[in-house]
């Protein structure tokens, strides 16, 4: 594993964090964690934990205080960063050494050949005792495992520091005690690990703890081993009992609000957790007066790494969302069923031959171009509607590493569209195998096959966005009906637009369905066919819909190639807010 000879040392000053909705959730923290050491942050749920682990990543900007990464603002993340949230940061579908390959190519500098990448993956995997399910898919490794898979993403470019939220919940004891031996491991070769923790064995097993109140102060920075004697109590668990109702450290000074002291500019000669208030590095009580808060030099920049470019991401990331796609039965499900499904009902519910010029079924041309119009649509809305949602956690981790979001919106276009054509292909040539659909020309079919195309791509978008506005696929399955609602009422099939209100026909422009219905319209002759043909249904029709199908399919091209470049370009936007979304450090490679 490679490993670097001086972990990074993290400062806190004074650190003050609010949160919407729950206001302020740590209150003047301040700690000092040399290179090299275990640092476990510990506390009653809802304590901030999470918060000050993130605010130590520089995952936080800070709403008062400083945070310091050797001395400077947190930088670049880079090689020497690495974050394990609770959540998990690895694809489950794919064997976890192929994952780790993928993780590796968006990580590791640009010029890294496939050779190396193979070698640090299989480095990680060593180091992690990980070998041995180097072929099994992520979701198949126990809990333990998926931890240690998800610290191993983390290990490839040789972090000087790990933050880790929660590494050992739900793990036995035993798996947990290990996981901890290969964090001390880490630590011992250089690495500074930062992690929080429910678990009481996990406090005893760093080399410091920072113990938080329920209302965000320190109650407790130093050895694990006088944690219990500073509270006068016997267990661990006791601490957690006295802390919630307000102890404090015997001996500490009581007075104010407790913090871990404001420091001096240097850590203790041990190098760990210190507050320059005695040789238990303890310290409960208001912060000394004075100028303690030093203001951050600007941030150190390391070395810079070339970065991954724009085109091998997009190839990377297309060619891991085909493979993640083609493993995920569901998908596969999915992508295949749907189409099949909706053929198959379209081929019931249509009679053969409406189109025919001598007997015309004029309602049913309408509603065939209709439904071939909606059938695109949710070919394309379902398929982007977990595309994004389902990955977030992985996204975030990967944009710190450096990925952009643009090739990142254009690998799921490259992935998806041409499944989508496949479908929509399908559905016009089933339709006209079975007579739904006329014998007309090629120019005919391509111009109904490219109104479809654009149709579904135009959907895709719309679902990329839903997906990536939302916050879980709960949320993105709910948002299916409410978007295929709108598209149905007033896509101008059945109420022609000429007899909308005039609420409706406003609408109706924005909605994708109704473009796409009159271009496939106007591309198979709807007009002629109602005005023509011998039914006498056809002129009340043409009547009512009016000039929908008047104007040229390249009309409606144009305008679903415009919806689709908006919803693509609001995908990004909203991604790249999430991503965002007060982190202070830069990205790698600036
Ligand atoms: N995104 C958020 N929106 C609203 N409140 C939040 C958010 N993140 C954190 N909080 C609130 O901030 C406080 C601290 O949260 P944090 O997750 O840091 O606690 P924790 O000590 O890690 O808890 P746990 O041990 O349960 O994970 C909690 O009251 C939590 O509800």
């Amino acid at each position: 594993m490679p490993t670097t000879p001086t972990g990074l040392r993290v400062q806190a000053r004074r650190l003050t964090q609010r949160v919407r909705g729950a206001g302020r959730v740590l209150h003047d923290v301040s700690v000092d964690i040399a290179p090299g050491r275990i640092v476990v942050i510990a506390g009653s749920s809802g304590a901030g934990k999470t918060v000050l682990l993130e605010s130590l990543a520089g995952l936080r900007a800070a709403d008062e205080g400083t945070v310091l990464h050797d001395g400077a603002r947190p930088g670049a993340p880079g090689p020497e960063f690495g974050f394990v949230p609770q959540e998990d940061i690895l694809h489950r579908d794919l064997p976890l050494h192929r994952t780790l390959v993928y993780a590796a190519g968006l990580r590791m500098p640009a010029g890294t050949s496939a050779t190396e990448v193979t070698a640090a993956v299989d480095r990680v995997l060593v180091s992690l005792g990980l070998s041995h399910r180097a072929g099994t898919p992520v979701r198949a490794l126990s809990g333990g495992e998926r931890k240690r898979a998800g610290i191993a993403a983390e290990l490839l470019t040789g972090p000087r520091a790990l933050f880790l939220d929660e590494p050992t919940s739900g793990l036995d004891p035993v798996t947990g005690a290990a996981l901890l031996r290969t964090l001390r491991s880490l630590a011992e070769g250089g690495t500074t690990v930062v992690l929080t923790t429910h678990v009481l064995a996990d406090l005893l097993r760093g080399d410091h703890v920072v113990f938080l109140s329920p209302d965000g102060q320190v109650a407790y920075a130093g050895e694990p081993g006088r944690l219990c004697g500073a509270f006068g109590v016997d267990t661990v668990e006791d601490v957690y009992g006295v802390v919630a109702e307000g102890a404090v450290p015997v001996g500490a000074v009581a007075a104010g609000g407790a913090s871990a002291g404001a420091l001096p500019d240097g850590a203790g000669s041990d190098g760990t957790v210190s507050d320059g208030a005695g040789s238990d590095g303890v310290r409960v009580g208001p912060a000394p007066d004075g100028p303690a808060v030093p203001r951050a030099r600007p941030a150190a920049r390391p070395v810079p790494r070339r970065r991954v470019g724009a085109v091998r991401q997009w190839s990377l990331l297309t060619r891991r969302g085909s493979a993640l796609l083609l493993h995920s039965r569901l998908s596969v499900a999915v992508l295949a069923g749907s189409p099949v499904m909706i053929v198959a009902m379209f081929a019931v519910l249509f009679r053969a031959g409406a189109f025919d010029p001598a007997d015309p079924d004029p309602g049913s041309t309408a509603m065939i171009m209709f439904w071939i119009a909606f059938g695109a649509f949710f070919f394309g809305l379902t398929y982007g509607l977990l595309q994004i949602c389902t990955e977030l956690p992985v996204l975030r981790r990967e944009w710190l590493a450096g990925l952009r979001i643009g090739p990142y919106v254009a690998s799921k276009l490259t992935i998806m569209l041409p499944v989508l054509a496949a479908a929509d292909a399908l559905l016009l040539a089933v339709l006209r195998a079975l007579d739904r659909l006329p014998a007309a020309g090629w120019d005919v079919y391509l111009s109904l096959f490219v109104s479809s195309v654009l149709a579904s791509a135009a959907a895709l978008a719309l679902g990329l966005l839903a997906s990536a506005a939302v916050t879980d696929p709960g949320q993105a399955t709910l948002m299916l009906p409410l978007l295929c609602f709108p598209q149905v009422l007033f896509s101008g099939a059945f109420v022609p637009v000429p007899r909308m209100t005039a609420a409706g026909e406003a609408i109706s422009w924005a909605m994708t369905n109704r473009w796409a219905f009159e271009a496939l319209g106007a591309g198979i002759g709807l007009e002629a066919l109602w005005r023509d043909g011998a039914s006498r249904l056809g002129p009340p029709l043409l009547d009512a819909y009016g000039d929908s199908f008047a104007g040229p399919a390249r009309h409606g091209w144009l305008i679903l190639t415009g919806f689709t470049l908006v919803f693509l370009a609001a995908t990004w936007a909203v991604l790249v807010r999430k991503c965002r979304g007060g982190v202070v450090r830069d990205r790698a490679g600036g």
